[in-house]
């Protein structure tokens, strides 16, 4: 049996990056970025009026005039113009190019106009580029705005989209296969007989990888019958980039799922991990067409499925997709604990953030990894190390907060 650290190392380091492909920049949102984004020009591209009112010198006005004759208009979207003289001033609205001789804008609220003349009280504060956003100051032209790897969001999307980029390339988004199995399972429509139990794994497992940024997933259920379940994984190894497993891992006579999985030709990395929940979890992968494509067979309690998903296979696939590490987050327990087993332990719990700045985590009372019942109500797990028996109040641990 290997370490919770062992598994994930084994897993991280078999998963390579998968390729790219250009998407239309409005489809890109989640997606990871796959090349750097430039800069086409100067941002701002000119001197930018940031208020409305007048565009002026300030030399003129800190010399002692205060009167500006108004010689014209300086709208948005208008090319760049020049004051008439010195002495002059042109009403400027925000967004628009600062004229020529002008060196700063003087806001509305500040002045009076009377008839063709702008009139200034004394004591304003105006220099060089008062109320200018100045052109370049934001980046020079050819600076390196996003560097690849990174997820795109609102914001990134809004740089890409300034710069001219209509397409962009993202990694592709990878088919994966959900595959429940179990005779005991009915699907959510029917009614169950006393001795079966609706399946609800492969429905969390789908939707938290919606939830994570992977909306390409099918899902598939397969009675506990060998042969049914070889020839539904050769067909799914065919088509899907990634096969996630939940039941049938364990010892009992009819978990068909490990010894199927290498029939077909997928080599194990592992098997058995010193955790609670999800210790008969299994890893491994197969080739096709000379990529490695992960396989994860989950334990099929609700609880063990979930964590182990959040916990190795949200993680893989950002990987698999090109995204840094996330940063690991971290809360403090609520109250002391003793865990005795030589397991890692995940414990779910209701996380709480103090006014402190510190998020606080109280584990919930559960009853078996099949308890899916108390796991809704937390929020989260925290990762207590299988070194130590003894676990004190106030002790921070990792935190992992479940897939929304
Ligand atoms: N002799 C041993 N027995 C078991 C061990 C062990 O080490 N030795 N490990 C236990 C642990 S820990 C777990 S976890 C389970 C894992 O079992 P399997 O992966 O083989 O899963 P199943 O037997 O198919 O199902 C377990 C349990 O989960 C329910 N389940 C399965 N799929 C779904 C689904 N899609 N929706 C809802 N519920 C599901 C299933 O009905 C079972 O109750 O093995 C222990 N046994
Ligand atoms: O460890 Mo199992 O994953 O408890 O139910
Ligand atoms: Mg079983």
């Amino acid at each position: 049996m290997i370490t919770v650290q062992e598994a994930e190392k084994l897993i991280l380091d078999s998963i390579g990056e998968i390729d790219p492909e250009t998407v239309a920049i409005d489809a890109a949102l989640g997606r990871c970025l796959r090349e750097p984004i430039n800069a086409d020009r100067a941002l701002p591209p000119f001197d930018r009026a940031t208020m409305d009112g007048i565009a002026i010198n300030s030399s003129t006005y800190n010399t002692g005039q205060r009167k500006f004759k108004i010689g014209g208009t300086a709208p948005a979207g208008a090319p760049q113009q020049a004051l008439p003289e010195l002495k002059a001033c042109l009403e400027i609205m925000t967004g628009a190019p600062l004229p020529q001789m002008a060196d700063c804008v003087v806001k509305i609220e500040d002045l009076e106009i009377k008839d063709d003349t702008a009139i200034l009280p004394d004591g304003l504060q105006l220099d060089f580029h008062t109320a200018v956003h100045a052109q370049g100051s934001d980046c020079k032209s050819g600076a390196e705005l996003l560097s690849p790897n990174r997820k795109l969001t609102a914001k990134e999307i809004a740089i890409a989209a300034s710069v001219g980029k209509a397409e962009v390339s993202v990694s592709r988004s990878p088919r994966i296969a959900i595959v429940s199995t179990g005779d005991e399972l009915v699907s959510i429509e029917q009614t169950p007989e006393p001795h079966q139990i609706r399946r609800s794994n492969d429905l969390t497992l789908s939707t938290a990888l919606v939830s994570a940024g992977f909306p390409n997933v099918e899902r598939v259920h397969i009675p506990d019958d060998q042969e049914q379940i070889e020839t539904q994984l050769r067909e799914l190894m065919q088509r899907c980039d990634s096969i996630i497993l939940a039941g049938g891992v364990s010892k009992g006579k009819y978990d068909y799922i490990p010894e199927t999985l290498a029939k077909l030709g997928v080599s194990i990395r592992f098997q058995w991990v010193s955790q609670r929940p999800g210790k008969p979890m299994w890893y491994g992968q197969f080739s096709r067409d000379g990529a490695r494509l992960p396989v994860f067979a989950l334990p099929g309690n609700p609880v063990s499925c979930f964590t182990c998903l959040r916990r190795y296979v949200i993680p893989a696939l950002e990987k698999w997709i090109g995204l840094p590490p996330a940063k690991p987050c971290y809360a403090k327990l609520n109250h002391d604990l003793t865990f005795k087993p030589e397991l890692t332990l995940f414990l779910p719990a209701v996380a709480e953030p103090k006014a402190s700045g510190e998020l606080w985590a109280t584990p919930a009372l559960f009853n078996t990894s099949g308890d899916f019942v108390s796991v809704a109500k937390t929020d989260g797990f925290i990762e207590l190390p299988k070194s130590r028996k003894i676990f004190p109040e106030g002790e921070a641990f990792q935190f992992y907060p479940w897939p929304i």
